[in-house]
């Protein structure tokens, strides 16, 4: 099935957590790596995450840079990409910042087990794409993606959402960058969480780049996907 080209960026902890455990959003990089997120942001034509991110961060994924955005808008796109919640069970808070900030499409993938009602609701706010039972199957959802001229997807998180991602061979690049503190706690996200593979599945990667970007690392990785 063909499926968007996809990278997930994300920002760990030196101890490989993405936040607290507490699941409070952390501030791991600084304005550079943000401003470099924000390209990243700028030349994708979708941006995805989790429900729990959306519930721990609120984050609002637009593209910051006025320049970056009159760019995108003179090239007949809308100035945000347009973005996407994986939500099984249709928890997206209708306040959320996704709907209230930026412009352009929005997308709720839910399972058709999510209430009716809170899908009728969400479908005021967003286009909803129903793929899979229990749970959103990823599987399903890139292939609508792609025939509705997703090409080019970045993924934000959160851990669960990436496993489901990953261990499913649906992403083709890793953008982590790595701050210069510890967060600690076993049940703090780290960048990938899920079941894990076993040994003698793990997932291959193989490095393309690494650069110091103030205090921290940034890492790319092409995921040798079988
Ligand atoms: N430092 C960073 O770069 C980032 C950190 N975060 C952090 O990550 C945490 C949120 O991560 P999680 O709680 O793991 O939530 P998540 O954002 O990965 O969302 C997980 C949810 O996605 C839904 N989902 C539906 N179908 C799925 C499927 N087939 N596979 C996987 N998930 C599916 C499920 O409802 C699941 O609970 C927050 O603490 C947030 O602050 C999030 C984004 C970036
Ligand atoms: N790249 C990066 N570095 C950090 O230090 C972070 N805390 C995060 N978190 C993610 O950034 C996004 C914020 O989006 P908006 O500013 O609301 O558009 C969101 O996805 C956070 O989870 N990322």
């Amino acid at each position: 099935m063909n499926r968007p080209f996809t990278f997930i960026n994300s920002a760990m902890s030196a101890d490989g957590k993405i936040s607290t455990k507490e699941r409070k959003q952390v501030r791991i990089s600084g304005d550079i790596d943000f401003d470099r997120m924000d390209e990243l942001r700028a030349s994708s034509d979708a941006i995805m995450v989790g429900i729990g991110t959306v519930l721990a961060d609120d984050p609002s994924l637009t593209v910051k840079s006025r320049y970056r955005r009159d760019t995108r808008k003179n090239k007949g796109l809308d100035e945000d990409p347009v973005r996407i919640i994986v939500d099984s069970k249709a928890r997206t808070p209708l306040n959320a910042d996704i709907f209230k900030k930026g412009t352009g499409m929005r997308i709720v993938a839910v399972s058709s087990s999510a209430p009716k009602e809170k899908v009728d609701a969400l479908s005021k706010k967003a286009t909803i794409i129903t793929a899979g039972d229990e749970k959103v199957d990823l599987v399903l959802l890139m292939g609508q993606l792609s025939s509705m001229g997703i090409q080019r997807l970045m993924v934000e998180g959160g851990a669960t959402l990436n496993w489901g991602l990953l261990s499913n061979g649906l992403v083709d690049e890793v953008f982590s960058f790595i701050g210069n503190i510890f967060i600690g706690g076993n049940s703090s996200p780290t960048l990938v969480d899920g079941e894990g593979f076993l040994k003698g599945d793990f997932l291959p990667l193989e490095l393309i780049s690494s650069e110091t970007i103030e205090e921290g690392v940034l890492l790319k990785w092409k995921v040798l996907n079988k």
